[in-house]
């Protein structure tokens, strides 16, 4: 484990019966980043999640959060990582003035501004009882009170579940300003594309159970190129476009209303040969969106593993 990161997995795997739900998973995330665990339903991201905070035994290789492996987590190294994988417990009989002060009571690195600044943007009245809150309202003052209690890493599953548009703007600024001082670290398992690409550094996608893409949101935009194409072949018909040769580093191929959208990573003097050669009327390049890049590789046809890069700064 590099002394900068702050989870890191060795051939962590997890089966459940006779299936590996998470397989061989060798990531790592450094101190100081927000890193967005992407991937459909089923991939294995709360199972990993729950391997890293030592509530499930891996059936082989390890885990390791903030140096300590997983399943001997001390109180104290414990005290230090905050989470939100089975909610905040919060009395329904206090008002949220008093979640504060309990808060205060019990967690000596405890940050009362930081919390009171949060649950405003939630728009939470601090008067009202924990019990009169709506779902969405309650999650505000989960998350305040996990982020006020000042710990060095935070692990989120699946955060924003059920939140209203401009809560969920809440739980992003409310993550930034965690994590301003650069020192902080997040995972935050996400379906959100635009939230994760709007707070984390890093993108970590998985799919079954297995690490596709491990790298900077920048690098991964950067690396993806789509084309679309006017083929003979229909869109409508079903299956794929008939290509003459296997087209080197291909992620994705679909139709886009009476065209084809082609989607490679890295594409090279062989990728545009091999898209040359489809009798096409017409090629054109086509702008990526990352939320289009992060759906090619998880409605892939083929998957080419070339971002599973460890060290990509
Ligand atoms: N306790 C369990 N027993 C059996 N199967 C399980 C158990 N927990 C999870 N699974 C299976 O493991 C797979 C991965 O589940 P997991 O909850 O890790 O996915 P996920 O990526 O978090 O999905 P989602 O985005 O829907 O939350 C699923 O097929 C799930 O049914």
């Amino acid at each position: 484990m590099a002394e900068s990161d702050v989870i890191r997995t060795r051939r962590l795997t997890r089966y459940f019966g006779h299936k590996a739900v998470v397989e061989e998973l060798d990531f790592a995330v450094p101190r100081g980043q927000i890193v967005g665990l992407l991937g459909l339903n089923g991939a294995g991201k709360t199972t990993t999640i729950r391997m890293l905070l030592g509530l499930l035994e891996p059936t082989r290789g390890s885990c390791e959060v903030l140096g300590v492996d997983s399943r001997c987590l001390t109180p104290e190294t414990r005290a230090r990582i905050g989470h939100t994988v089975e909610g905040h417990f919060l009395y329904p009989w206090m008002r949220v003035r008093e979640c504060e002060r309990f808060g205060r009571e019990t967690h000596p690195r405890w940050d009362g501004g930081f919390f009171e600044r949060s649950v405003r943007r939630f728009g939470i009245d601090t008067e009202a009882k924990v019990a009169w809150l709506s779902r969405g309202q309650r999650a505000g003052v989960s998350l305040a009170s996990t982020l006020a209690s000042n710990p060095e890493l935070l692990i989120l599953d699946d955060p924003a579940l059920g939140l209203d548009p401009v809560s969920r703007r809440a739980l992003n600024e409310t993550i930034l300003e965690f994590c301003q001082s650069g020192q902080r670290s997040v995972l935050l398992s996400s379906h959100l594309l635009d939230d994760v690409e709007r707070v984390a550094d890093r993108v970590a996608l998985m799919v079954d159970g297995t690490m596709v893409v491990n790298t900077t949101i920048d690098h991964f935009r950067a690396r993806i190129a789509a084309w679309t194409i006017d083929a003979p072949d229909s869109p409508t018909a079903a299956g794929n476009l008939s290509m003459p040769v296997p087209i080197p580093r291909i992620v994705n191929c679909r139709p886009l209303g009476q065209r084809w959208q082609v989607t490679v990573v890295d594409p090279d003097e062989d990728t545009r040969a091999a898209l040359s050669a489809i009798e096409s009327r017409a090629m054109e390049p086509a702008d990526v969106t990352f939320e289009d890049a992060v759906l090619a590789y998880l409605s892939r046809s083929r998957v080419y593993h070339s971002f599973y890069t460890e060290d990509a700064s």
